[in-house]
């Protein structure tokens, strides 16, 4: 595919996921439909729309409207280059900007220039103080690619010789000990030698460095009450020798949890998966992980459709459903056992704010500690607190 014919394809697309659906839907529908389409030109289209998504309020300003055309024409103008390179209509490129078109679009300004939806601004303003601009700046771009070196089969410095055989290129990242920054040919990661026998996984920094925080010892029985995919279940159980802590998964949805058999094997660990009504019948446990759901503002740079779909009222269901977590899973946590609680969120009603509340609700826990990263560490944002039952 031409380079004009990608920003046609991303420009289908787009307009497609401002009507509502999902980008990841809709670039699978259009690599279904166009089977020419190889795979260098599968991700070039992928990159045009992720980089759209991110940055959609301020390609709209540069480009005059929110379409996927206009958006498009302001990825060009904003990078200092003119659309009219690429908007030629020659072959499957975009038809020429009309008249009209040429003369809308401006530069962005304040919110807009952050790509900060407007009804957020005050509060991410106040949250983040004068890493705010900063921050929203770095959400703009393209997340790094990180990987955890399963420290039980492998050091870190052999995950990074290994990598190299297969030129992937890596380097120890000071996240976390298990932390890896790829910083080239991140996209062969999944099909090297190295990931499938269970040597690394893909995990970002900051997720490998909330997982660290919480307090594991031998024999200790932990259920990762949120698991998801397992990401944090797995990061956990590399973080012992196989057999030193019992570890249990469990999520509302039973379907998100379907890889972790499989990605368990391929680390060498064991994670045994529990249906919601044999949480309690497995209870108690000395540590009790709840990576909860969240605004994900912490990973917008990988999920951006998500900064642009959250509303206040979906950000007090989420800050509800987290009070709901805690306050179900400090049942299940033995007596000086421990309640880890996560969000990938800059939030402070979704981390410092659930903490103050639960405490001063359970006067018999205490927080051991809480930290909140932000992407300015590398990593994405998240938060984690470490609660302790007396
Ligand atoms: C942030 S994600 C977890 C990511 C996962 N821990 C990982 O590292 O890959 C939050 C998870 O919470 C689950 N969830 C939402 N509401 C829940 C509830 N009331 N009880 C248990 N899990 C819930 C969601 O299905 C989702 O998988």
């Amino acid at each position: 595919m031409t380079p004009g014919a990608r920003v046609a394809s991303a420009i289908e697309i787009l307009d497609a996921v401002l009507a509502g659906d999902p980008a990841e839907k809709q670039l699978t529908t259009w690599a279904r439909s166009n089977r020419y389409a190889g795979s260098k030109d599968r991700v070039a289209v992928r990159d045009l729309v992720f980089e759209a998504l991110r940055c959609k309020q301020s390609f709209s300003v540069w480009g005059g409207e929110q379409t996927g055309r206009a958006i498009l024409t302001g990825l060009f103008r904003a990078q200092g280059l003119d659309p009219q390179d690429v908007f030629t209509g020659e072959g499957y490129a975009p038809k020429p900007l009309s008249e009209e078109e040429l003369a809308e679009g401006h530069a962005p300004q304040g919110h807009d220039a952050l790509d900060v939806p407007e009804w957020l601004a005050p509060q991410l303003q106040a949250d983040l103080g004068e890493d705010f601009a900063p921050v929203l700046t770095l959400l703009q771009s393209r997340a790094p690619v990180f990987l955890r070196v399963n420290l039980q089969a492998t050091t870190r410095d052999a995950a990074i010789a290994a990598l190299a055989a297969e030129e992937i290129v890596a380097e120890a990242h000071d996240l976390s000990p298990s932390a890896l920054l790829v910083t080239k040919n991140p996209r062969r990661v999944q099909n090297s030698k190295v990931f499938a026998e269970g040597y690394v996984e893909l995990q970002d920094a900051a997720s490998q460095f909330v997982t660290d925080q919480i307090p594991l010892k031998n024999g200790a029985r932990v259920l990762d009450y949120c698991a998801g995919g397992g990401g944090k279940s797995l990061a956990l159980a590399a973080r012992m020798p196989k057999g030193a802590v019992s570890l249990f998964a469990h999520d509302i949805s039973h379907l998100r949890m379907r890889d972790i058999p499989v990605r368990a094997e391929r680390a060498g660990v064991e994670v045994k998966v529990l249906e919601t009504v044999e949480v309690a019948q497995n209870a108690p446990y000395d540590v009790v992980v709840c990576d909860v759901p969240c605004s994900g503002s912490g990973a917008w740079r990988r999920a951006p459709e998500g900064k642009w779909a959250l509303t206040q009222e979906r950000l007090d269901e989420l800050t509800s459903i987290q009070a709901e977590i805690l306050a179900k899973t400090k049942e299940y946590v033995s007596k000086g056992g421990v309640l880890a609680f996560l969000t990938c969120s800059l939030l402070r009603a979704e981390n410092e704010a659930q903490v103050e509340a639960f405490l001063a609700a359970n006067s018999d826990w205490r927080c051991m500690s809480q930290e909140r990263l932000t992407p300015l560490a590398g990593g994405d944002g998240f938060f984690v607190a470490i609660l302790k039952r007396a």
